[in-house]
């Protein structure tokens, strides 16, 4: 996401809802193509359980207690925080902040755009796609390998998982632009439910039917296309079976996980988008325009 704006250019103004929403179809993309990445290699469920590269780890001689998926989360992270990654306001770690260095370049100028807030859903998101996505996703392969779970390419599966991770995490975090630009068009609307607080009339009023519908249209037949194999002349092979990835699974992903994990950032931003705000701040946010006016 470009987070630069330019008061003459709506197209650079990052709270523009129509550019987040763009960003979130570009995210699909990102999201298919990581998905059929991983789905080239087996379940493999020995590197998301705690024990199962106890020895390897161990040896690392750092103490770490964890999955090799957490410490391949570990690893990757603390470079990318060491180049300022998590400064920048769409991106959240998986592995918790006090375990990551500071940047070692000096801190960019974001303009202020969110509301303050501590939502991270990674630790949710981390959970279902280990229950969930990996085990369906590979069932692929699975089949392929005579019913074996494991292929051994715990390096090329895990590097693929932490992107497929990534990608998911950017995009159910940029919930908090969307709650942002939503709010910032009508607080009025949001206030009340704010303060009772009342988090079903919140999702009531960030919901939008037609959108998700017209979402998971679009997602089916990008996955579809994504996943085809093509014959040697270029020319789509019609065989579901040829597919790289499971494109029912990939709209369950969305349908099941996704859209109601930003849904819940949505809300959870909203709840705490007074906090701290003066009283006299508050009505004037409550106020509609035509009675101010
Ligand atoms: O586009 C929006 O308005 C969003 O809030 C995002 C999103 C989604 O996750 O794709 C979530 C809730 C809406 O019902 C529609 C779509």
């Amino acid at each position: 996401m470009n987070f630069m704006t330019s008061a003459a250019n709506p197209e650079s103004d990052p709270l523009n809802l129509d550019n987040i929403r763009r960003t979130l179809v570009r995210l699909e993309d990102t999201i298919i193509f990581s998905l059929i990445e991983r789905a080239q290699f087996a379940h493999n469920p020995r590197m998301y359980t705690p024990s199962g590269f106890a020895d390897v780890l161990h040896n690392q001689g750092d103490g770490f207690e964890g999955s090799w998926l957490d410490w391949l989360l570990r690893e990757t992270e603390t470079s990318h925080a060491k180049i300022r990654r998590y400064d920048s306001p769409d991106e959240h770690p998986f592995t918790p902040s006090h375990l990551l260095p500071t940047p070692i370049l000096p801190p960019l100028d974001y303009p202020p755009l969110l509301y303050p807030n501590t939502i991270n859903v990674n630790p949710t998101i981390l959970a279902f796609y280990i229950n969930s996505v990996v085990p369906t996703i590979t069932k692929i392969v699975t089949e392929k390998l005579g019913k074996e779970n494991d292929d051994g390419n715990y390096g090329s599966a895990g590097t693929r998982d932490i992107e497929c991770l990534q990608a998911i995490s950017r995009r159910i975090h940029c919930g908090m632009f969307v709650s942002e630009s939503k709010f910032l068009s009508a607080p009025h609307d949001f206030v009340p439910h704010i303060l009772t607080p009342n988090p079903s009339a919140l999702e009531a009023l960030i919901t939008k039917p037609a959108v998700e519908a017209a979402l998971l249209l679009r997602l089916e037949k990008k996955a579809r296309w994504y996943g085809s194999e093509l014959g040697p002349d270029g020319e789509v092979v019609r065989d579901e079976s040829k597919s790289k990835v499971d494109v029912q699974e990939v709209v369950r992903l969305y349908r099941e996980y996704i859209i109601p994990l930003t849904k819940d950032v949505e809300v959870e931003y909203l709840l705490h988008r007074l906090d701290g705000l003066s009283q006299e701040e508050v009505t004037k946010l409550a106020t509609p325009p035509s009675a101010s006016a």
